[in-house]
């Protein structure tokens, strides 16, 4: 029987993880940011993933440094962060991110203050913003552990339903010429228009 996976085998992705912190890089306490990133998107994503992290300062240039480094050294084609979107002297995680941009792309952060207003009034705060350089997609998320899953995720199941803004990463990575992108549905259902989907895998690893 012919079987998707057979034709196309998953391709491999690398993802570059920027926890940014000044007291969890000083030790001060464990760094929860590159584990919780780690977790949801090996549970998000059928990809091998090759992960390239870095747990750095709330340094503007040292971020910058960090990005062009996971982008046009390591070839990551998803850059995250996690810390320092917020008001505070010290957080320039969308400065450091905006001055290695080559394209700005707006609607992730507007849908992700949408999704973190459904679960704290302070979602305003953050300043986080998505960017392109070369074939790579970066995005800030704040530095609350817990952010993560609900930024990533959205609430799908609840009325009205809030799409979490996963769902349009993997399509983004493609006209990026970056690899195809496969997640698990019940985690995030990734939206392609018709056009740019390959044929559905009958048995999806767990
Ligand atoms: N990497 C991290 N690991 C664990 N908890 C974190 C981390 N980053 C942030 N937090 C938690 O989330 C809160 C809000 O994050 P924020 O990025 O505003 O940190 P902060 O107050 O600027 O401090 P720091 O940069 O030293 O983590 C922190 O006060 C801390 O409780
Ligand atoms: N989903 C989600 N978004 C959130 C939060 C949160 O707990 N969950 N915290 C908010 C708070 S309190 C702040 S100050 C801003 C900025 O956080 P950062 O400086 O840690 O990036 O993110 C906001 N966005």
């Amino acid at each position: 029987m012919s079987d998707a996976s057979q034709d196309n085998p998953i391709e491999p992705v690398r993802i570059g993880l920027v926890s940014v912190s000044d007291r969890a890089s000083a030790g001060v306490y464990v760094d929860k940011g590159l584990p919780a990133l780690q977790e949801w998107l090996a549970r998000a994503l059928l990809n091998p993933i090759t992960w390239v992290t870095r747990l750095i300062p709330d340094e503007e240039a040292g971020i910058s440094a960090a990005l062009r480094e996971l982008v046009d050294d390591e070839a990551c084609s998803l850059v995250l962060t996690t810390g320092g979107t917020g008001p505070a002297l010290r957080d320039v995680t969308p400065e450091a991110t905006l001055a290695v941009a080559h394209k700005v792309m707006p609607g992730f952060g507007e849908q992700m203050r949408q999704i973190s207003l459904r679960f704290v009034p302070t979602a305003i705060l953050s300043r986080q913003v998505a960017v392109v350089r070369s074939q790579a997609l970066i995005l800030n998320l704040p530095g609350q552990p817990k952010s993560i899953a609900e930024t990533l995720e959205g609430l799908p199941n609840a009325t009205p339903p809030c799409p979490g803004i996963f769902a349009a990463v993997p399509y983004c990575i493609d006209l990026i010429g970056g690899p195809y992108l496969e997640t698990r549905d019940e985690v995030i259902k990734a939206f392609r228009p018709k056009s740019a989907q390959r044929p559905a895998r009958r048995n999806p690893a767990t």
